[in-house]
């Protein structure tokens, strides 16, 4: 692959990064010889995929790497381009650290994080006397040789930086109540916030957070006295500063102070691109502790990065140092076993396993486990020749069958919310099933799929094919909109009693009614009969049916694992067997040099 013109007629490019590379090297374009117009192509089209750089080692796997990085030796093109890619500290539109070439920005994202995690991960606490008295009567009885819980809970007291990964149901939530209450019985006045990439997991978190802490006994503290939020909300976004108010790197005017809580909690973690954790770590003095909580095998962001991923998918997970290992005897009373910790960060980072929420033997539990492990041909073995229904379910079925599924199980279900007259019952209702697929477009993406029950629904009501709304049809936000308080992510319902006018409502925050608007009030919003599973990240449901491509190009095992993932109950997949089966065998990675710079290991 030669020229950028090649690249774009393949589609290998697109046409903004074509116009990119165009527009930043004008001069050189005629110069057939020059390696930069194809560099910034490369990079803008690796970018929009969310990778951070170019990493010259794993180029061969790319089909779209021009044949000139190929075959000559990077550091050549490097050294003949010096005007344009420097070196680390320089100011130059590329950085070659050695390995890898980034855009400016970019690379000073991932160098800020790096350094400022690691400085993070070094500050220690000593732990209090009540938080210990607490500890000890209420840690959970170890029913293993190590209760990750207990350990993870040891970590944040004892950590200014910690990492929670864990698969649904593994008690990350309540692990962190845990963590709140000690922390609020050392400190009543303790400054704490909790924060989430969107407003639906946010919400969701400070739900589950609010029950788990009903069982503690907090004085004088109610749990309502910690804020939730979106993290572009505790950053002080704003869209007429065109920035975060509270990120250090806006208009100096603009970011009066840091911000001053003592504690954050971030749910959500795997969802937090680079730009935005940049922002997060500016934003917080070195002293606020932190504790990120996320599932690792979950999809990484939609913009550049995977910075949760990249810092939790390490080989030696759940092995901490001597020091550590000691540490957490004395306060608790459990040994250690494994104290071979290969990375710096790694007593910054535990993984818990069991799942509280499955029984280990549900086929969901089971099928997610194999996904995870990219076991692909067992997967599809499983599936095929297993045909389960009821509690903890996966049942997978054929494209042929969908109209009929979806006739059967699906029409009944949206038209009784249709004429349901109760918005609570409704809400529950139409959300208990929810229907996902990777694709916006085309054959069975959401666009295709909504249209279908939208179409079914106003057959069934006899409704004019132009009438765009009608009661009981699902929304979904995807725009922030700050005056309305209402978040990308967030769902609600086309509703309007009897003979009402029809209103948007979606349930409040802080109690159990619904917060109602007019439909010409809001705006970015779409229908939410099926969504991408990328819009459903931080959300749960019941009952997930996730309908596949006819090919895997749009499909990974993250994708898979994360739709899968979503539900309670039952899980219904739709599709070919070998397609679910090619998508699990292949682990996305991301080109970025976190990892190895933060762990001194190679992906
Ligand atoms: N150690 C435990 N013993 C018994 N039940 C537990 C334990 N830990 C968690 N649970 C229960 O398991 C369920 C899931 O826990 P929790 O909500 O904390 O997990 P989670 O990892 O935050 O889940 P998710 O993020 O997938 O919603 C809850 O009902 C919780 O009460």
């Amino acid at each position: 692959m030669g020229t950028l013109d090649e690249l774009l007629e393949k589609n290998l490019i697109n046409e903004a990064d074509y116009y990119f590379a165009r527009h930043l090297f004008t001069d050189k374009i005629k110069n057939s010889k020059s390696e930069l117009p194809l560099l910034a192509a490369l990079i803008s089209s690796l970018n929009r995929e969310g990778h951070i750089c170019v990493d010259f080692e794993s180029l061969h796997l790319l089909e779209k790497a021009p044949d000139i990085f190929r075959t000559k030796d990077i550091k050549n093109i490097v050294e003949k381009n010096s005007e344009y890619i420097g070196a680390p500290g320089e100011f130059k539109p590329f950085i070659f650290d050695g390995k890898r070439i980034y855009l400016h920005k970019y690379f000073e994202y991932e160098n800020f994080i790096i350094s400022n995690l690691s400085e993070r991960s070094r500050i220690h606490y000593g732990i209090g006397e009540r938080c210990a008295e607490a500890f000890a009567k209420d840690k959970n009885d170890s029913d293993v040789q190590l209760n990750l819980q207990n350990l993870a809970v040891f970590m944040g007291l004892r950590n200014n930086l910690s990492f929670i990964s864990g698969g649904p149901g593994t008690g990350k939530t309540t692990t962190v109540a845990r963590l709140l209450y000690y922390h609020l019985l050392q400190n009543k006045n303790i400054n704490i916030a909790l924060a989430a990439p969107t407003g639906k997991a946010a919400a969701r978190m400070g739900d589950s957070l609010s029950d788990s802490m009903k069982r503690f006994n907090l004085e004088n503290t109610t749990f309502t006295d910690i804020q939730t939020m979106t993290i572009h909300r505790l950053l002080g976004y704003s869209p007429y500063l065109g920035g975060f108010r509270y990120s250090k790197s806006g208009r100096k005017k603009h970011h009066p102070a840091l911000l001053g809580y003592d504690l954050i909690v971030v749910d959500e973690a795997s969802m937090i691109d680079l730009s935005l954790m940049f922002h997060l770590l500016k934003a917080l003095p070195l002293e606020t502790k932190l504790v990120f909580l996320g599932d690792r095998r979950q999809l990484a962001s939609v913009a550049p990065g995977a910075v949760f991923g990249d810092i939790c998918d390490i080989e030696n997970i759940n092995a901490f140092s001597e020091q550590f290992a000691g540490e957490y005897r004395l306060f608790s009373g459990e040994g250690i076993k494994e104290t071979t910790v290969k990375s710096p960060m790694g007593d910054n980072i535990v993984e818990l396993r069991k799942s509280y929420r499955y029984k280990s033997d549900s086929d969901i539990a089971k099928a997610a486990g194999m996904i995870e492990k990219g076991e692909s041909s067992r997967l599809k073995d499983f599936l095929v020749n297993h045909s389960g229904t009821g509690e903890g379910s996966v049942r997978l079925i054929s494209h042929s069958n969908l109209s009929e599924f979806f006739r059967e199980n699906l029409l009944q279900h949206y038209i009784d919310i249709s004429k349901s007259d109760d918005i609570d019952k409704a809400y529950k209702k139409v959300f208990n099933y929810q229907i996902l697929t990777p694709l916006k477009r085309g054959r069975f993406s959401t666009e295709s799929i909504n249209n279908y029950f939208i179409n079914a629904l106003k057959t069934y009501f006899h409704l004019p094919k132009l009438r765009s709304y009608f009661n009981g049809m699902p929304v979904l936000i995807n725009k922030n909109d700050y005056t309305n308080r209402l978040f990308n992510g967030d769902l609600g319902l086309i509703f309007g009693e009897k003979s009402a006018e029809l209103k948007i409502c979606f349930p409040s925050q802080e109690d159990s009614s619904f917060r109602q608007f007019r439909l010409k009030d809001i705006y970015g919003y779409e229908f939410a009969y099926c969504l991408t599973v990328h819009k459903s990240q931080g959300s749960e449901f019941d009952n997930v049916v996730l309908v596949l491509p006819e090919k895997s190009d749009f499909l990974s095992r993250e994708l898979i694992y994360t739709a899968v993932t979503r539900a309670r109950h039952s899980v219904v997949i739709i599709g070919n067997p070998d397609i679910l089966a090619e998508a699990v065998s292949v682990k996305t990675t991301r080109m970025s040099g976190l990892r190895e710079k933060i762990h001194g290991v190679t992906p």
